[in-house]
């Protein structure tokens, strides 16, 4: 049945919600302040709705600037990259820190005002920001693509107002490119560096032998920009073809704030400019001059670069050999120790050794999005007297929180960072203090 519905917020799902009489109804593709017509399924209680028409824009409503955003209404429609291209930037802004603060309360049982919240940091750029990107390819169409919300089916990308021109240049010409090789990836990630002008790949495939790897020279010498490819088939090891190891600006646009290795099958922050900002934000609040400095899931050295031009030592911790291997060319010979392995049973093994507890001066964790289960204990056991935690999850952060705060860590202070404007994500920062 279709239902007048007056959309009142944006929920944690990215959804807008309003109510019709006493049923909670989520409309994707709707705004704070829009009224609109949606066809909700018939019955009681919470609903999720089709956004039919709005009747009236609200006062966050702006226009999207992209053809295939919002609800399906032809081929190519319905992209799942975005959710918020509709929503006016500060809107955006409010409920990404609000629903932070809401997981904090509500799963990390921490009331607002036990602690300092900052402002939400705003990403440098609301568009264009993305340096890298994972991406489908259709082949009946050769072209890169996204899936549509909730599905499988494929939007035929023409443009994405996410990716930096560079990224986006790649993306149209990969796609022809990977088909013409005869290369059928099953997902395909593209990166891009700003600096230097050139992109990489990185091609999941059926199997990977001498064939795929004479047609991914063939790729690389179709692709103007595409310096290399990392090819790998399902649980395999990355091979590399060509130079896929890119040097990115740790600051965009200021090279010599320092340069960073990164390549497109290990983890890096998409946005580079949002991702200055968090380092910085990290490094304010850990503020480890001088001091020994434990650092977990350090991934290709994102903070371990900056931490060890401040630290008196840096002990950094990472599970992922091709990210070891990038952070060592870039940090090797400096003040840092690397370690391969498991941060938990990493953290605890320093715990166990003679001299441990007090052994390091402050902490820094960045884990993926499963969050770092069972770390505030070992913390403790390390008497690491300051953690900083950057998390992409404010759920599983706000469990670890808790967990932390059981350990005997007070939470000093939180801060959201936007890395993904025009989507639902919020990166956080949270200082930790013992209170031991
Ligand atoms: C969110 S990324 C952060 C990487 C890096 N700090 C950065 O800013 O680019 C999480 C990192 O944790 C690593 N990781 C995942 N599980 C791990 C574990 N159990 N022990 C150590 N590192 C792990 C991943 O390989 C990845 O590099």
């Amino acid at each position: 049945m279709k239902l007048p519905i007056v959309i009142e917020d944006l929920a944690p799902g990215g959804e807008g919600v309003g109510r019709h009489g006493d049923r909670t109804v989520f409309v994707p593709f709707t705004a704070p302040g829009d009224r609109v017509l949606a066809e909700v399924p018939a019955g009681e209680g919470t609903a999720h709705g089709t956004l039919v028409e709005v009747e009236a824009a609200g006062g966050t409503r702006v226009a999207p600037p992209c053809r295939h955003f919002g609800v399906r209404d032809g081929p190519d429609t319905e992209c799942g990259g975005c959710e918020w291209l509709h929503v006016a930037y500060p809107r955006q802004l409010e409920t990404k820190a609000r629903t932070l603060a809401e997981a904090l309360r509500r799963i990390g049982r921490l009331e607002p005002g036990s602690y300092s919240m900052r402002p939400i940091v705003a990403s440098p750029s609301p568009l264009r920001y993305r340096a890298r990107a994972k991406f489908h390819l259709d082949r009946a169409s050769a072209r890169l693509v996204f899936f549509r919300r909730r599905s499988h089916e494929p939007v035929r990308l023409a443009e994405c107002h996410l990716l930096l021109p560079g990224l986006d240049v790649l993306r149209a010409a990969v796609g022809p490119a990977l088909v013409a090789a005869r290369l059928p990836a099953r997902e395909v990630a593209l990166e891009w560096s700003e600096h230097e002008g050139r992109g990489a790949a990185w091609l999941l495939l059926p199997e990977v032998g001498p064939a795929a790897r004479a047609r991914a020279a063939d790729l690389l010498a179709a692709v103007a920009g595409l310096a290399g490819v990392v090819l790998q088939a399902e649980g395999g090891p990355p091979v590399v073809v060509g130079d896929p190891v890119l040097r990115q600006a740790r600051v965009p646009g200021r090279p010599g704030a320092g340069l960073q290795r990164s390549r497109p099958d290990v983890f890096q922050q998409a946005n580079r400019g949002a991702n200055a900002v968090l380092v910085e934000t990290a490094l304010g609040l850990l503020a480890p001059d001088g001091l020994d400095v434990l650092e977990l899931h350090c991934g290709a050295g994102n903070f371990t670069g900056p931490l060890a031009a401040r630290a008196r030592s840096v002990s950094a911790v990472e599970v992922q050999g091709p990210a070891l291997d990038l952070a060592r060319a870039d940090l090797g010979g400096g003040p840092v120790r690397f370690f391969a392995g498991d941060a938990l049973k990493l953290a605890l093994a320093f715990a166990r050794e003679p001299g441990g507890p007090g052994r390091f001066g402050a902490a820094l964790l960045d884990p993926p999005r499963e969050g770092a289960k069972g770390i505030g204990a070992a913390l403790r056991d390390l008497a690491v007297p300051r953690v900083v935690y950057v998390s992409c999850d404010p759920a599983t952060f706000a469990r670890d929180l808790r967990a932390c705060g059981e350990a005997g860590y007070r939470v000093d202070t939180v801060v959201p960072v936007d890395m993904f404007p025009q989507t639902r994500h919020v990166e956080a920062v949270a200082l930790l203090v013992s209170e031991k």
